[in-house]
């Protein structure tokens, strides 16, 4: 079973790794010593949608990290509930029934827009060539249609400007619904404030089938490494950034085995994404490295690509990246973080480096490079 919280994207920061301020490498943390001055809010109005007694998130409140404690208070409820869930498989249950009678609350309330969006509709959402790249399903067919600007970073176009549109207005409807009924939505991960879940609102299925038939095809044959070939687990949203939204995405690596980027529009400059190397949790933090060496070749780790409406992004999850800022209008895209269970499942019991990891290979070269000065001087130390 998945093991990491459906809607969290693990934010990287060196320099609030001090362990007091409570932010790890391995997502949400507590600080250790509590915050003395800080009163504790009372949480008894929101024990319908708590996963845990208000009296628990009153008591962890002092612990927070000192950026969590400032924030707004349906951050430190999310960032308590992350860390709560951590320690408990029996509130995962709870917490995916809860999910459940969300879900169906603004299914049974909400009224889509378009509806032609709730079911696939391959002709009228994807650009021709890449369903014939589809259909075709060989490596070849798909290189044709993509360009690969940054090892494990491949681009290409994907949605139909109609698509873009229909979705666009459909969000649009949703967030007016949602106003208008004051409704409390949840955001699609602990990093945005804005955007929303596109499975909650009744789109789930459309995207288990635009996970299936048009995003594993592509990551069978570029992603087997990372579990590419085995996803059985998505989560579909929409981030939106511009000056009034969110503005910009701190450096993060996606709770996802793959994650496809579509850029829907609307008009705007700057919201560039900068990609700084695949790590695996030990090395997340560690420095981007000059030069790698793949595929017969030194390639560079640092790369920054321009969104533009339409085009998709595709990426390894645990590619590291983040989004500079929005300056001037507004960008909304789609994201599906795709998940493999078995992939997650073997990984726990993986004692070997992982392939995939560019740190891990520098180590394990470093290694070998030891190992062979050390054999070369014995040998000339026996020969003289
Ligand atoms: O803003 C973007 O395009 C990137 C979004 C992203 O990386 C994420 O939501 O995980
Ligand atoms: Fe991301």
């Amino acid at each position: 079973m998945d093991q990491r919280r459906e809607a969290q994207a693990n934010e990287i920061n060196g320099s609030q790794s001090n362990e007091n301020d409570g932010v790890s490498s391995k997502g949400p943390a507590l600080r250790l010593y509590p915050c003395v001055e800080q009163k504790a809010e009372n949480y008894e109005d929101l024990e319908e949608e708590l996963e845990f007694s208000p009296h628990l998130y009153s008591a962890l409140e002092r612990h927070l990290p000192s950026s969590v404690l400032s924030s707004s208070r349906d951050n430190k409820v999310q960032y308590m509930t992350d860390i709560l869930l951590r320690y408990s498989p029996r509130a995962d249950r709870s917490r995916l029934q809860k999910h459940g009678e969300y879900r169906q609350k603004i299914i049974s309330n909400y009224q889509p827009l378009h509806r032609v969006l709730y079911t696939m509709h391959a002709a009228d959402f994807f650009v021709p060539s890449f369903i014939k790249a589809i259909s075709e399903n060989k490596e070849e067919s798909f290189r044709k249609i993509m360009s690969e600007p940054s090892p494990g970073v491949f681009t290409f176009e994907m949605l139909q400007p109609r698509f873009c549109e229909m979705m666009l207005a459909e969000v649009q409807n949703f967030e007016k619904w949602v106003r208008e009924t004051k409704f409390r939505i949840m955001r699609p991960n602990t990093m945005n404030k804005f955007g929303v879940v596109l499975d909650d609102f009744g789109l789930q299925n459309m995207l288990k089938k635009f996970m299936e038939d048009f995003i594993r095809p592509i990551s069978t044959v570029f992603f087997t490494e990372v579990g590419g070939s085995t996803l059985d687990g998505h989560h579909g949203f929409v981030v939106e950034y511009g000056t009034d939204r969110d503005i910009d995405l701190g450096f993060h690596v996606d709770d996802a085995e793959v994650t496809l980027n579509v850029c829907l529009g609307k008009q705007f400059t700057g919201g560039e994404l900068f990609f700084r190397g695949v790590r695996c949790e030990k090395h997340v933090n560690s420095d981007t490295q000059p030069d790698v060496f793949i595929n017969r070749f030194f390639q560079q780790e640092i790369f920054d690509y321009v969104h533009v409406a339409g085009r998709a992004i595709l990426h390894c999850g645990r590619h590291r990246h983040g989004a500079r800022a929005t300056t001037y209008g507004q960008r909304i895209n789609l994201l599906i973080w795709c998940r493999s269970s078995v992939f997650r499942e073997t990984r726990k019991y993986q004692t070997d480096f992982p392939s995939w990891c560019a740190e891990c290979k520098r180590e394990k070269e470093e290694r070998i490079r030891q190992k062979a000065s050390i054999l070369k001087s014995e040998l000339r130390l026996r020969t003289v």
